[in-house]
């Protein structure tokens, strides 16, 4: 099967107990819970995204026609030192990874020593193989992915209560303040949080805070 890679880069790992980690992001087009378009984002499954992820015509972008010639452009992108092969790290994300992410592609990216990560929204199984799976549930999508390495909810969601997922199997719980025109507010509704509900910890995007991608 082919990808549709919207950009690609490398950058620090900006959120969740990665953060700081030298990151392969493998940004993959289209999402299974909003179009991507402005004009459909009220009556999407989720209406807070802060990604373009349409298209392929980002940095790095664009349509790979086997695993393995995506998997040697990831490998291009890494700036990590030779002796690195088993700190090398690719995160997939997107839009909604899953879509897309295949065993050929875990077994090529595999091949080139690299630790595979996902951020996914949970509504779609993932193929075998994946080292760090990041869930961030949202209100439209029914949660198939119950276990993993952490869990991160963007907050608030009304309909959302952290209260909700505590009991599954996820070794790091964060809380990740939604950005958008009431940031600050979210951010110290999310501390407030935290410091009531020990379990939770803060997820900043700190990528954003120190403007890089
Ligand atoms: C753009 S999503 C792509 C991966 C996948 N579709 C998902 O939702 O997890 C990457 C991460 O950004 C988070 N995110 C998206 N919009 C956000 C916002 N406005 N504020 C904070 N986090 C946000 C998502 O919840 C997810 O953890
Ligand atoms: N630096 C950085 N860290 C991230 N962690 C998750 C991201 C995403 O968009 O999936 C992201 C991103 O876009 N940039
Ligand atoms: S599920 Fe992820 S990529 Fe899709 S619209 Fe929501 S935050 Fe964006
Ligand atoms: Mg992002």
């Amino acid at each position: 099967m082919s990808y549709a890679v919207k950009e690609m880069f490398v950058t620090l790992q900006g959120e969740g107990a990665q953060t700081g980690r030298a990151s392969v992001f493998c940004r993959f087009a289209g999402c299974n819970l909003w179009s991507g378009r402005e004009q459909d984002r009220a009556t999407a499954a989720c209406t807070f995204c802060d990604t373009d992820f349409i298209g392929t015509d980002g940095e790095g972008g664009g349509r790979f026609e086997t695993a393995e010639a995506l998997a040697s452009t990831i490998e291009t992108c890494w700036t990590g030192t030779a002796d690195d092969s088993g700190r090398r790290y690719v995160v997939f994300t997107g839009g909604e990874p899953l879509l897309q992410l295949d065993g050929a592609l875990i077994a090529a990216v595999k091949a080139r020593g690299f630790e595979i990560a996902v951020e996914t929204n949970g509504t779609i199984a993932p193929p075998a193989g994946i080292d760090w799976i990041c869930v961030s549930p949202k209100p439209g999508g029914v949660l198939v992915q119950t276990e993993g390495a952490e869990l991160k909810l963007v907050y608030p969601q009304p309909e959302l209560p952290p209260e909700l997922f505590e009991k599954l199997s996820f070794r790091h719980f964060w809380l990740q303040p939604m950005d958008g025109p009431d940031r600050i507010a979210n951010t110290q509704a999310a501390v407030a949080y935290c410091l009531r509900h020990p379990r939770w910890r803060l997820s900043l995007q700190t990528h954003k805070l120190i403007g890089i991608p």
